[in-house]
Order: C-alpha cells, then structure tokens, then sequence
C-alpha cells in the first residue's frame, strides 16, 4: 500500500496558484528529502496531507484516507509543522501527556519518546525557556509519540545543531529500516542528500523531479568525464563512434562531457587501450539544485543562496 498519495493536488491563495497538479505517491520503507526554494509550496503541500487547509482541488491522502478520516491520527500519522506548537507556559512532559491522552496513547510512552529525542533531563521545564532546536526536538517527540508508521517533517533540521543534525539523520534511517516512511522538507540540497532515499524537488508550484537520490545524483552531477590514454585520440574516435563528444585538452588530456566514468572506461578496455587517467568531475550538487530550480524559474523571491555548513 502506499503510505502517501497525491494526485493532482492544486492550491491557490487569492488567485495565485501555489500548487500546480501535484502528484507524487511514497510507499514503505523509504526516506523521502523534499525540496524546494523558499515559497515554492512545501509547506503548503504538507498542511494539505495534513488536513490543516483544503485543496483548491485534488486529493491529499495518507494511510490510504484523507488526515481528518483517521481514527486516533498520531497512531498513523506523525507530524512536526511548527517548532512552537506547545504552549510556552506549559512542561514538554506535561504538553506531550495532553497529546498521548487525547489519542488513547499510554503515558508511559511519553517517556520513551522524551529519551528518544534527548529531553529527559529538561522535560520539567516551561517550553518557553527552550531554545529552537530543543522545541524542534519536542515537534519530533510529538510526532513520534503515537510510534507512526508515517513522519511528515517540515523543515524538523531547523535549530539543530550539528551533533542533533546527526541524530535526526540516525532516526529517520531508523524508521525507514523498519518499514516506516517519512517525507522531510527541506530547502538545503546537502543536507537532504545524508538521510533521503528518494528525493521530491518542487518549485513554481510543478514537481520538478521525483527520483532516487542515487539516480538524481547520477544524472545531475558528474557532467564531464577527464581522461588521459595511451592513445588518446584513438579513444576519442571510439568515443564519438558511440555517440559521446571528447574535447581535447592539454597535456594530453580529453574532455567527454555527459559521460560517466564507467563508460569511458568500458570503451577503452574495448579498444584494448591504456587508461592513464579516468575521472568525473563533479557539478556542485547544490548547484545541480539550484539549476533545476532556476531553470522554470521557481526561484522568483529568493533572497541569495541558501546558507548551509
Ligand atoms: N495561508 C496563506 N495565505 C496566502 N498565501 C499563502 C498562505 N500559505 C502560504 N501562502 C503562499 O504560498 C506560497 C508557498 O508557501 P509555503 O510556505 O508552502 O512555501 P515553502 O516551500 O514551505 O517555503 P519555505 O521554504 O520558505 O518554508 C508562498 O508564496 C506563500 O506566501
């Protein structure tokens, strides 16, 4: 079954479309990155999955029902939207009890999911006294509270520090391994590229891509193939008798943009030539990106590139 379906979801605020058509489906297993620049309707398509605002049409389904036909929806469904979901007055114990309460969930699995997420130790505490990254990692408590087969994480990187940066990494993997799916928005290409099995990239309100990572990779980065033979220009004539163009360079050296190093390589051990040197050299994968991004000019409104360690 598949654990998220979305067809031909479109959203307008005041005559301005913000979704376009939107259709994608997630099935188990999987960590799925979703990208797009800032504005670009991620969040929006998330809130729709969620029921927290209707589609202008198409549907938005999870766990094979629209959100609000879920029973007990934090059993199926977990969620992190907005870091300041909690009232500031009240204990991250206390807000995520209220939460376990309202959907059948025993107490004791508040704190399994307060160690989880590492604030046992704070969990007393007023969530107004938090900081960014520890109010993210009560969303993510949040979320996991109900042990959901499926996350939905706006942005849930936001506020964390390197050290929780790894962790969320480890906990998403976790999830996929065990069968679970999660769909995580982000705007950084990198760091995305860590935990995301599949990748979704939106931009001007159009699914751009909807690829495995590895294959978004392999096709965006990469471009040009350097290479050095024994023979050089023989392998260059072997090389565009299969279609490929091979640039001389310098000292010897050839150009095959397009190319991935495997081929280049399999063509030479054809030809029975010597390969001196073999290597790809890659396009930046935020550039690739961003690229993709600028291409259907789904960048309108960005303000620099994002900033990312
Ligand atoms: N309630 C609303 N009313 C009017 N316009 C809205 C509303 N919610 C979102 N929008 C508009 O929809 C567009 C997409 O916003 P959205 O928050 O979904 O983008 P995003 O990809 O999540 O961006 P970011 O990376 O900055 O969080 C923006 O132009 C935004 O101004």
């Amino acid at each position: 079954m598949t654990a998220i379906d979305v067809r031909q979801l479109t959203k307008e605020y005041g005559g301005s479309r913000v979704l376009d058509g939107l259709t994608f489906s997630l099935a188990p297993g999987q960590v799925t990155g979703f990208l797009g620049p800032n504005g670009s309707g991620k969040s929006t398509t998330l809130r729709l999955l969620l029921g927290l605002a209707r589609p202008t049409s198409g549907t938005a389904l999870v766990a094979g029902r629209p959100y609000a036909a879920l029973t007990a929806p934090l059993r199926r469904v977990g969620a992190l939207l907005d870091a300041d979901a909690a009232h500031p007055r009240r204990s991250a114990r206390d807000h995520l009890r209220v939460l376990a309460a309202s959907n059948d969930i025993p107490a004791a699995r508040v704190e399994e999911v307060l160690d989880r997420v590492g604030l046992t130790d704070v969990a007393g505490r007023r969530t107004g006294t938090y900081s960014l990254g520890m109010r993210q990692r009560l969303g993510i408590a949040a979320a996991l509270l109900g042990d959901p087969d499926v996350l939905v994480l706006d942005e849930p990187a936001n506020g964390l520090d390197p050290e929780g940066m790894l962790w969320l990494r480890g906990l998403l993997r976790d999830h996929a391994a065990a069968g679970g799916t999660a769909l995580v928005s982000s705007h950084l290409m990198h760091e995305t590229a860590r935990y995301a099995d599949r990748l979704l990239v939106i931009g001007g309100g159009l699914l751009l891509a909807d690829q495995p990572l590895d294959a978004f990779l392999a096709d965006r980065t990469a471009r040009v193939v350097r290479f050095r033979s024994t023979d050089g220009e023989r392998l260059a004539e072997a090389l565009r008798a299969r279609g490929h163009r091979a640039v001389p360079g310098e000292e010897g050296a050839w150009s095959v943009p397009g190319a991935r190093p495997e081929e280049v390589g399999a063509i030479a051990a054809a030809e029975g030539l010597g390969v001196l040197e073999l290597r790809a050299e890659e396009a930046g994968l935020e550039d690739a990106y961003l690229a993709l991004a600028e291409g259907t000019g789904a960048h309108r409104g960005r303000q620099g590139p994002p900033a990312e360690g």
